[in-house]
């Protein structure tokens, strides 16, 4: 692509500007161009060399796959030298933040890792298309509803059929399934397998299907066995039974679709069961959170919960994040999630609480999705706070459970979650127009004392 059309687009992905699809038509009147020609009724054409752009001198650096970085001359030093990532306070003066894009999972292998980190004047929160936000989804209010009637899907990827993929749902209800149960023949839920749920009130929830494969906790390496989730603390249920003879229903969703049968006494009987595929609960209050305690900010895989890994080592079908309460202590640090884009998938939910880095408009039982590579970020009050702000230890998160589920797939959105949910938050994008720049060209690292 010519540089000058690389402008175009990049410029598209200022936090102002509306909707990047807008500019990006300029690549298609390009085709159409070409349509144009082949209708001319000619056999003889040449043409003289196009013509280069003109532009500024580049300088380079060389290799292939080296992991290798470079300044603009014009600022000291080039700021990628600073030890660290995620600078703030003195380290960030003369930039706003680093904007890393990975082109590969937080977890794959050292190895075979593809990412960069750019210092940028100003954050960008770009295009409009790979980001969404809904409000809180409904619960139901003027008759019984129960889980299975209250499900919907928001997005997924892959197909029940080849066992691959995922797909998240919401469930909205305000009545137990009575005589009702269900399971899944397509995959496993994050919630169970063969279940009936039972409700003490309104009650609203996200759920996550993994068509291939099964969660685990993740691999620990270096963190060794007492960090995040143990496994003592996931929970199975007893042997159990009623000897109930009535009309029951059995829901099971099959390639997509729900199918419903009754039989005639409950489906939970079983007096006994031994194996290792059971469901299981599991307090998330109970996970070991670990972090960085001298400066920078980790990613966020080091909250996984449980994972479901594809077949490439590092790369996850699915991984089940959260963003538990803790102690923030890293010095220097602009301390909130970096401005980023991931070649993984990312849909958030928040359970209740306030997520750090959207105070406003991000609220329990609503949700996000930040599509594959599209970049984002905390708001501009987030931003101008945490960059300015006093670090002290200090702790964050309490009374707030906000998740994530992350995947290597790239998720289509139902038309439910776009339209017929009705909470599509159509001014999502202008919680990052407030982002102002903090570029000092002038500024050298000894003009600041700390230095
Ligand atoms: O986007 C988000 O808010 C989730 C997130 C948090 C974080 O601390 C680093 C990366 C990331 O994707
Ligand atoms: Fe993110």
């Amino acid at each position: 692509m010519k540089e000058a059309e690389l402008r175009v687009l990049d410029r598209s992905s200022h936090p102002k500007t509306r909707d990047a699809r807008i500019l990006c038509h300029r690549d298609k009147t390009i085709h159409n161009d070409v349509l144009t020609v082949s209708t001319l009724n000619s056999f003889q054409l040449r043409w003289a060399p196009f013509d280069l752009p003109v532009s500024s001198a580049v300088d380079f650096v060389d290799g292939l796959n080296t992991i290798c970085g470079a300044g603009d001359p014009r600022t000291r030093n080039g700021v990628c030298v600073i030890g660290f990532h995620v600078p703030q306070g003195d380290e960030q003066k003369d930039l706003v933040l680093s904007d890393p894009a990975f082109g590969s999972p937080f977890t794959i292998p050292e190895t075979a890792t593809k990412k960069h980190h750019s210092r940028l004047g100003l954050a960008r929160c770009h295009s409009e298309s790979g980001r969404l936000r809904w409000a809180p989804f409904d619960l139901p209010v003027s008759s019984a509803v129960d889980f299975v009637d209250g499900l919907n899907t928001i997005c997924g990827a892959g197909d029940p059929r080849t066992r691959n993929g995922v797909c998240v749902y919401v469930y909205c209800c305000n009545a137990s399934m009575i005589n009702r149960c269900m399971y899944n023949s397509d995959g496993d839920f994050l919630i169970g397998m063969k279940f009936s749920v039972s409700i003490e009130e309104p009650s609203r929830g996200y759920v996550l299907e993994i068509f291939d494969g099964h969660f685990q906790l993740p691999n620990l390496g270096p963190i060794g066995s007492n960090g995040l989730a143990q496994p003592r603390d996931f929970l199975t249920p007893m042997a159990k039974f009623e000897d109930i003879e009535a009309d029951f229903a059995v829901v099971s969703k099959f390639q997509g679709q729900l199918f419903q049968a009754t039989q005639g006494h409950s489906p939970f009987d079983a007096v006994a069961w031994h194996g290792n595929y059971v469901p299981y609960k599991y307090d998330l209050a109970k996970f070991v959170v670990i972090n960085s305690v001298s400066f920078d900010h980790c990613d966020p895989s080091i909250f996984t919960v449980l994972t479901c890994p594809s077949t490439k080592p590092g790369v996850a079908i699915a991984d089940f994040v959260i963003f538990p309460p803790r102690w923030s202590v890293q010095q220097h640090t602009f301390r909130p999630p970096y401005y980023h884009r991931n070649c993984m998938s990312e849909f958030m939910g928040l359970i209740y609480g306030n997520y750090e880095a959207k105070e406003e408009g991000f609220l329990p039982g609503g949700a996000s999705l930040h599509s594959m590579m599209t970049p984002h970020g905390p708001d501009a009050a987030c931003f101008e706070g945490a960059s300015n702000c006093f670090l002290r230890p200090e702790r964050i998160a309490d009374g707030t459970q906000a998740f994530m589920f992350e995947t290597s797939l790239s998720l289509a959105v139902t038309t439910w979650a776009l339209h017929g949910s009705g909470k599509l938050d159509d001014d999502y994008y202008s919680c990052w127009q407030g982002i102002r720049s903090h570029f000092r060209e002038s500024w050298r690292p000894e003009d600041d004392e700390m230095r």
